[in-house]
């Protein structure tokens, strides 16, 4: 095959690797055995130098000369040898103390936004680099030199602190409003990710973990970011799924989350993973696949788009924002619409209500007077319950549902619902009116 490559002069960076193609995304751009691997973990600096001086020692003469031809970014602190192995070396796995000196692969620069990705393949003993998107001809080809990505102030810091430069991609050259933005969606892609990587939502409130790997994807597509958080995010999302039984799109996740062996045994059999049917409150079979549904129908179905409540155990700036400086408020307006098809007064009152969808959704009353505080009388089969600002709650019995608090955020009409096709986003609330507009009588 053709080489996919070339190494060249780059304004500013030194050398750098261009596509000599196009290349597809996923293509393998680059496979290259290291011309020899350091040690990182455990030794002293000065028992590093003495391990590369010996290395080098091994080399022969034409491959000594290859290596001391690559970039130096910390000749002034670390001498020839040990300043090109912190400049080059690359890690030989996810969480390696070994790094490998390459010839090409050392000569690719780093993006904030890059388009390749950096693996080493343990069956082949080779660093490969892939495409993460498309590459035109002529583009220069990047890696991520960190190990995630923050804002950019962090991000320059990390990388001239590590790497001893000062970043010029596209992503830390954007003009200051742009840059403003993207760090707002950086903190919310690092918010979003500790989340969903938080144990016990995917118990506790698994259908908001499952929104919340939506938001992160949105958010990742949004930025142009096609890196393995993408493959993790979906993986994620077959861990909530596959944990509540619902093999139909955990098998869906499965196959979406990465084209490896594991994944696609996943894929064709969800149930094969350990924590298949922890609880089977979600539970569904691969033939629970629906069919014949347009791209959005299929999407809302595979993510449970019907049931949206912003969370309430997650400050979702999507629907809150800081309004006076110090609190939290609702930035938009939104109104849960359910008919009641159980009243339980037992020790407060608990109402199962049927939301848009007809699934059956509790209402666990946590006000001052434990419902008592409402007109009784209203309490009937087949009323419509709406309250505003409605948040969904995962309960400790693994129930989801609301846990409603705030006595003047609800009414109830003694009249069935027309239940409107979603939950509506109303008008800003005029007090006394605010309901009017999401809900119709018959
Ligand atoms: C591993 S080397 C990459 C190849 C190097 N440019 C060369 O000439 O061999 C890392 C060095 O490349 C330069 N570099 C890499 N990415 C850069 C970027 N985004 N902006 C500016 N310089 C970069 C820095 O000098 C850094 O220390």
């Amino acid at each position: 095959m053709a080489c996919l490559y070339t190494i060249q002069e780059i304004a500013g960076k030194g050398r750098g690797v261009l596509a000599a193609t196009s290349i597809t995304k996923g293509t393998r751009i680059i496979s290259e055995p290291p011309l020899f691997r350091v040690f990182r973990g455990g030794s002293s600096k000065e028992q590093l130098h003495e391990a590369i001086l010996k290395t080098i020692a091994d080399l022969n003469g034409e491959q000594r000369q290859q290596f001391l031809a690559l970039h130096n970014a910390f000749d002034d602190e670390s001498g020839p040898e040990l300043g090109r192995v912190r400049t080059n070396a690359l890690p030989l796995g996810s969480d390696a103390i070994e790094g490998g000196i390459f010839l090409d692969s050392s000569r690719i620069n780093h993006s904030c936004i890059q388009n390749a990705q950096n693996t080493w393949n343990e069956d082949l003993q080779k660093l490969t680099i892939h495409a993460l998107r498309d590459i035109s001809e002529g583009e220069e080809i990047t890696i991520f030199y960190l190990t995630d990505r923050p804002n950019r102030q962090a991000r320059s810091e990390a990388l001239l602190s590590s790497f001893r430069f000062t970043c010029s991609c596209s992503l830390c050259s954007l003009p200051t409003n742009e840059r403003h933005k993207s760090d707002t969606n950086l903190d919310e892609i690092k918010r979003l990710d500790e989340l969903i990587g938080d144990g016990m939502t995917i118990f506790s409130a698994p259908l908001q973990a499952l929104h919340n790997v939506r938001k992160l994807l949105a958010l990742l597509d949004n930025e142009g970011f096609a890196d393995a958080s993408v493959p993790r995010a979906y993986y994620d999302a077959f861990q909530i799924a596959i944990t509540h039984g619902d093999m139909a799109r955990a098998s869906i996740f499965a196959e979406r989350a990465a084209s490896n062996r594991i994944m696609e045994r996943y894929a064709k059999d969800p149930s094969e993973h350990s924590a298949y049917g922890y609880t089977g409150k979600w539970r569904t079979e691969m033939v629970d696949i629906p069919s014949g549904l347009d791209k959005d129908a299929y999407e809302g179905w595979l993510w449970k788009e019907e049931q949206n409540l912003p969370g309430d155990n997650d400050i979702n700036m999507e629907y809150l924002g800081i309004i006076d400086g110090f609190h939290y408020s609702p930035i938009k307006h939104w109104c849960f619409l359910g008919e009641i098809i159980e009243v339980e007064t037992i020790f407060r009152l608990r109402l199962i209500v049927k939301d848009k969808a007809n699934h059956r959704v509790p209402i666990a009353f946590h006000t001052d007077e434990g419902g008592q505080e409402l007109d009784q009388a209203l309490l009937q089969h087949g009323y419509t319950v709406a309250i505003l600002y409605a948040e969904h709650h995962g309960f400790l019995d693994m129930t989801e549902g609301i846990r409603h608090e705030v006595p003047s955020n609800i009414k109830i009409f003694p009249l069935p619902s027309r239940m409107p096709r979603e939950m509506k986003t109303i008008a800003p609330p005029r007090p006394g009116f605010w309901w009017a507009d999401s809900f119709s009588a018959p």
